[in-house]
């Protein structure tokens, strides 16, 4: 049998779970499976010929199992960790136009809202957007995916959201879907055209021209196999779109297929956890500001709560209730949020984050960056645990236990030595460990 990859010589393989788990909540957070290499005994993984996970276990008793197999490539992990790809569930990854004189307005005092209005913030960018053509946005999206598998992320939730027309906003799921098809990157696509109310409409005129015009003409291109969106997104926001025309939005594109996965109780508590528990949304990101009822409405539908802590450290936010939603049952998961607001798209500096301010343990972040992150798109299935049958997307570390990854914060770069995904490697600090047969 012709294998793709072996991977060798690592002191553990974090599984984060071995059961088929498809999400895990509250205690379960913090029991993490991982295979401990012991007494000079290295422990490794077999990739199949289709860049699936064949087995795992320890070296000698994988060797003795797949004497006959060859691989194309062989690691040599030398007594690392290896983890799962880490998942980044929410994304703002297609732009042009430099936004870092916001950084000093926020750092004099100016709010996202006060920056918004001034002609600043998403409406600044959406301006950039427009008038670029297609290569000039899909040119700077191929470099920040490059730079965010760099980083160990290998699944990523990406938006549209800054044409908020029809023209523009086909435009931005176009180059996603172009960078689906050449980048090795697994993209989960989302439509955002209510991420802001364009300037000279209402937000009532805005929701119109989205289920009028933009779901419809979106809707058609998919259905002609042009274009593919798994997710509707709305910026549910005072100032931005309210509950009623967000409920009307999520629900036109829920009748289009999509999955429901929204920016929600942000700056305001709106209500969004409880209209994310009335349309069974899939998830629902921010929460900084959710109620006690919106908990309870999330964890009853097992929708899953999409936290963002480089924006509430960004923005000097209120923290998620994190501790609160996982001992009520909710299930949490972390992303990036990269955009021009938050320009950050290290999930490593992000697990960090959540230990810090969210007040998780590193096993809780690890898994609200893999497993549950995968969840939150639908596709904890394929990727977000090392398990037979999965996707081979795996990070190795230099360090021999894991936790050095969220312990090292803003070292990814030594900490990490080998990105693989789907069992090609596609970047390596210590070309030296790589075997090519
Ligand atoms: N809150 C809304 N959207 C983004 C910010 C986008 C921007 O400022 O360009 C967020 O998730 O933080
Ligand atoms: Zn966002």
């Amino acid at each position: 049998m012709a294998g793709l990859l072996r991977v060798r010589g690592a002191s553990q393989v974090v599984q984060v779970c071995r059961e088929g788990e498809k999400v895990l909540r509250g205690a379960s957070m913090k029991d993490i499976a991982v295979i401990q290499g012991e007494n000079g005994r290295g422990v490794g993984l077999v990739v199949d010929g289709n860049g699936l996970i064949a087995d795992l276990g320890f070296d000698d008793v994988l060797d003795a199992k797949y004497s006959d197999w060859s691989f194309k490539e062989t690691v040599l992990a030398n007594g690392s960790s290896v983890l799962p790809g880490f998942v980044d569930a929410h994304t703002h990854p297609v732009w042009v136009g430099d936004r870092v004189n916001e950084f000093a307005m926020k750092l004099a005092g100016a709010t996202y809202m006060d920056i918004h209005k001034s002609g600043g913030g998403i409406n600044f960018t959406v301006q950039c957007v427009r008038s670029a053509t297609h290569k000039e946005l899909y040119d700077p999206l191929v470099q920040r995916l490059w730079s965010m598998m760099r980083c160990g992320t290998t699944t990523v939730e990406a938006k549209s959201g800054y044409g908020l027309e029809t023209e523009s906003e086909v435009k931005m799921l176009e180059v996603l879907n172009n960078a689906r098809q050449e980048h090795p990157m697994d993209l989960s696509i989302t439509y955002c055209g209510a991420h802001a109310v364009p300037r000279g409409l209402s937000s009532d005129e805005a929701t119109l021209s989205i289920i009028e015009e933009q779901i419809p003409t979106i809707s058609d291109l998919s259905s002609k196999g042009q274009i593919h969106v798994d997710n509707i997104d709305v910026f549910c926001e005072k100032g931005v779109f309210d509950l009623e025309q967000s409920r009307r939005i999520l629900a036109a594109g829920k009748r289009e297929g999509w999955r429901i996965n929204f920016h929600g109780d942000e700056l305001h508590p709106m209500g969004s956890g409880e209209l994310a528990g009335e349309l069974e949304a899939a998830a629902v990101s921010h929460l900084e500001e959710i109620s006690d009822a919106g908990i309870a409405a999330m964890s009853q539908c097992g929708s899953i709560g999409v936290l963002l802590p480089t924006t509430a450290y960004m923005l000097r936010l209120r923290q998620p209730p994190a501790r609160k939603m996982i001992e009520k049952g909710m299930a949490i998961a972390l992303g990036s949020d990269f955009n021009p607001n938050a320009y950050c798209y290290s999930m490593p500096l992000v697990m960090h984050l959540a230990c810090v301010n969210l007040r998780l343990s590193m096993e809780e972040s690890l898994v609200a960056a893999t497993i549950n992150a995968a969840a939150a798109l639908g596709l904890s299935d394929v990727c977000g645990s090392i398990e037979v049958g999965k996707k081979a997307d795996l990070v190795i570390l230099s360090a021999p236990k894991w936790e050095n990854i969220i312990y090292q914060f803003g070292c990814h770069r030594d900490c990490i030595q080998h990105v693989i995904k789907e069992g090609n490697i596609v970047y390596s600090t210590k070309e030296e460990a790589i075997d090519v047969s």
